[in-house]
């Protein structure tokens, strides 16, 4: 199995990620092509050898145990660490769609994303809040992406991503609710192999609203929600208390939670499965990965960053896809 790696921001910390994952994973079936620039990621990591791969990626594997393949995505500027350029941010887009690309076309059978900073790519008119949306558009399946993030304790599928929260609670509804519910559960199934998973969603409001006497969106839209996922055979559980559905008892409770905005789920996630956390976009017709973090600019060219969660979003990439295509051929099975 062959995977593709994003440049990510050139200033951040995705060249050293990439190399201290390529040194851990080159003995092992977990192999990538790193699109990007071979220069740039030369000059920041000297010590990490790297070779220049035709795009049909027939030599990748082969190279894979003595150098990270690469796919060339030249950049326009000098990348300096720690100073993030308006400049390089069309070389980074550029990653993106060449591994989606490639991924589409069956060359690669994932796409991972190293980190890139939003307020760069905003700055030089990028349309998007993120990879999952863009990566979603770049399918041809825009809305159809949900954002989850995996670990190997918690699960959390986000009813709202980048969006102020305010804007977040506005859009609240029990449609919106209904299709994330039925994403994550799918995606369970699909790409997580769990035969029966178990949902728990969140309430809003503290103590999920005490019967309507501190909100009243439990009552509106989170219990119709659930009684219509319920009535798909969809098991769910909630509204939760936030507050509590995360303590190491209410979490083997459930295989994911379903949060209510960006923040309800982030927190716990990253205070519990920081280092081992992936993010994975699920709806879409490829696999795509990401880790938890983002670019760190502040220790960015300083030898510091933690290379593990990139490692397990690597890993975890390899294993959706094995897991996704075992589910749809054994699906292909049972319909002869
Ligand atoms: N998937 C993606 O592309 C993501 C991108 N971002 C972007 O990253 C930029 C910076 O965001 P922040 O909120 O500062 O989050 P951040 O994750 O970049 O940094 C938060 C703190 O964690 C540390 N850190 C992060 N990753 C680390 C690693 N691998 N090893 C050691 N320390 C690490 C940083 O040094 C910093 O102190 C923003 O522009 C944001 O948009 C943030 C999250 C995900
Ligand atoms: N907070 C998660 C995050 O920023 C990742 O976003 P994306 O680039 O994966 O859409």
């Amino acid at each position: 199995m062959m995977l593709v790696l994003t440049m990510g921001d050139p200033a951040g910390i995705s060249a050293e990620i990439t190399a201290k994952a390529w040194a851990k994973l080159r003995e092992t079936e977990v192999a990538f092509a790193l699109v990007g620039d071979p220069l740039w990621f030369s000059s920041m990591c000297p010590d990490t050898p790297i070779v220049v791969v035709e795009e049909s990626l027939g030599d990748a594997r082969r190279v894979f145990k003595n150098a990270v393949p690469c796919i060339p995505v030249v950049l326009k500027h000098p990348a300096q660490a720690g100073i993030p350029s308006v400049k390089n941010a069309p070389s980074v887009v550029e990653s993106i769609e060449k591994a989606v690309v490639l991924t589409l076309s069956g060359k690669a059978q994932a796409v991972v994303t190293n980190p890139i900073s939003k307020t760069t790519l905003c700055q030089a008119g990028f349309m998007y809040p993120g990879h999952t949306e863009f990566i979603s558009s770049l399918c041809g399946a825009e809305r159809e992406e949900v954002m989850m993030m995996v670990g190997p304790t918690l699960k959390v599928a986000l009813t709202s991503v980048h969006v102020p929260l305010r804007q977040a609670i506005d859009g609240l509804t029990i449609e919106r609710l209904v299709f994330v519910g039925r994403k994550t559960w799918r995606a369970l199934k699909e790409d997580f192999g769990i035969p029966h998973p178990r949902l728990a969603i969140a309430g809003l409001n503290p103590h999920a609203g005490e019967s309507g006497y501190m909100g009243r969106e439990e009552i509106e839209i989170v219990v119709p929600a659930i009684t219509t996922l319920r009535a798909e055979g969809i098991d769910i559980s909630g509204p939760w208390a936030a507050d509590s559905m995360f303590t190491p008892f209410s979490r083997k409770q459930y295989d994911a939670a379903v949060c209510l905005y960006h923040d309800q789920g982030l927190i716990p996630f990253k205070t519990v499965e920081m280092d081992l956390g992936v993010n994975v976009t699920t709806g879409l017709p490829l696999v795509r990965t990401s880790p938890d973090h983002g670019t760190a600019f502040n220790i960015a060219g300083h030898g510091l960053a933690d290379e593990t969660s990139l490692v397990e979003a690597l890993k975890t990439a390899v294993e959706i896809a094995a897991t996704r295509k075992k589910y749809h051929e054994a699906m292909l099975a049972n319909s002869q």
